[in-house]
């Protein structure tokens, strides 16, 4: 079987599924979701002409005044009366201006002198510390589009819109089985042989961080009837999520259980470094994801095909994970017949790749803070190259 390239893997397994059913939700409780429709203003902002800082409110033609102190507006007061000529308004930060008035003399550049005041310093243009009516938006402008993700400042910008609770796709339950003879509970004793199931937490971590709900099957011996039935017992999440027996060995069962559970598979191994044997299908209404075992391949898998997968369902317009571009700090080797996803940090002199970029080596992907990704048949890379990564 040839091996797919990572784009096309990826555009497959988002087909096969669609975005969830939209639910109303609390705008505070609304982090790491994403948007089903588009989201309009219901009020200007500012809703009038504000003052930016505590001062006087005056008409800039009038300069230098003096002014007679005529009134007083306050944060949370309705729009005071208007200035008459030689008139000013007492003001403080985010009160309404007085209508004609339209500069704001701070109260460090004013001088009270019998009951009048004085300005010191430069003159002041129209609009100085005024923050004009419906400049940050205005009634009915689009703030935020569907398939946005909603993170403190979109919530921000929806609240100050006049929304209090918002349309977001539903969060994605995803069934979590770990295969393998070898594995115990993560803290349980670990007899010769054994070594703790740390890929479960992990990738509970990865998905609890983008709002997936986790429904942790457990860990399944290497047995074809005990990992079919932990399957078809998981098919009422949105996703079926396996780790380990993904390859060809004689215990790696994921893909005949799979089959006899009564899934179709859509496509097996990718172009990848690490990560080849990863597959995904359909069983039932369930989108199934395969991961490899190897810590590191189950990680940046999960990053490349898991994680894209729950932004998808949960309704994001770019669920593809964000590239950037940065430069190395070292010469790197030319790569193989696969994509490889090399882990690296970042310091002062550019990318250092960590110590292992063995596909189980745990201590190595915990300095990680990104990804490089390196094309199959890319020629060796010199110090200070510019390259695509992803950042962790
Ligand atoms: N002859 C071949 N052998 C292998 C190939 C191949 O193409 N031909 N592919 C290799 C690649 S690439 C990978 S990746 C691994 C993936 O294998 P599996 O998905 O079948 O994973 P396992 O064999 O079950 O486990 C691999 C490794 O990871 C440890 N593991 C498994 N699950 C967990 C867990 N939940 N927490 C922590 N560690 C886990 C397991 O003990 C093994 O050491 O196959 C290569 N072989
Ligand atoms: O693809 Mo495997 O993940 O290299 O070890």
């Amino acid at each position: 079987m040839s091996l797919l390239p990572v784009a096309e893997a990826q555009a497959r397994l988002l087909a096969l599924g669609s975005r969830l059913p939209e639910e109303e939700v609390a705008a505070s409780a609304c982090a790491g979701r994403w948007l089903t429709r588009d989201i309009f203003a219901l009020r200007d902002q500012p809703w009038a002409d504000l003052s930016a800082m505590d001062g006087y409110a005056i008409k800039a033609a009038e300069w230098p005044g003096p002014w007679r102190i005529a009134i007083e507006s306050t944060a949370g007061a309705a729009l005071p009366p208007p200035l008459a000529n030689g008139e000013s308004c007492r003001i403080f930060t985010g009160a309404p201006l007085p209508p004609a008035s339209d500069a704001i003399l701070i109260q460090e550049d004013a001088e009270l002198r019998d009951g009048l005041l004085y300005p010191r310093g430069d003159v002041l243009k129209a609009g100085r510390h005024v923050r004009a009516t419906a400049t940050d938006f205005a009634v009915n402008q689009r703030l935020l589009s569907a398939g946005a993700a909603l993170g403190p400042a979109q919530i921000a910008l929806a609240v100050l819109g006049g929304h209090g609770s918002l349309p977001v796709g539903a969060r994605p339950r995803v069934a979590l089985v770990s295969t393998g003879n070898e594995l115990v509970p993560p803290g349980a004793p670990t007899p010769p042989g054994c070594l703790p199931c740390s890929n479960a937490p992990m990738l509970a971590a990865m998905l609890g961080a983008i709002g997936a709900e986790v429904i942790d099957i457990g860990i399944i011996p290497d047995d074809l009837e005990a990992l079919t039935k932990a399957l078809e017992n998981s098919a009422k999440a949105d996703i079926i999520l396996s780790t380990g027996g993904a390859s060809v060995g004689d215990h790696d069962l994921v893909r005949p259980a799979f089959a006899a559970a009564g899934g179709s598979l859509d496509f097996w191994k990718i172009r990848m470094r690490p990560g080849k044997p990863l597959m995904a299908g359909k069983l039932g209404h369930s989108i199934f994801l395969g991961l490899p075992g190897n810590p590191v391949s189950a990680f940046v898998t999960a990053t490349l095909f898991l994680l894209p997968l729950v932004r998808h369902l949960a309704g994001a317009a770019d669920p593809l994970p964000r590239s950037a571009i940065a430069s190395l700090a070292a010469p790197l080797p030319a790569t193989g017949e696969r994509d490889d996803y090399l882990r690296a940090f970042h310091t002062a002199d550019g990318l250092v790749s960590v110590t292992s970029q063995d596909s189980a080596a745990t201590a190595a992907l915990a300095q990680a803070e990104c990804l490089i990704v390196r094309p199959a048949g890319s020629p060796p890379a010199t110090a200070g190259e510019q390259v695509t990564i992803l950042p962790l």
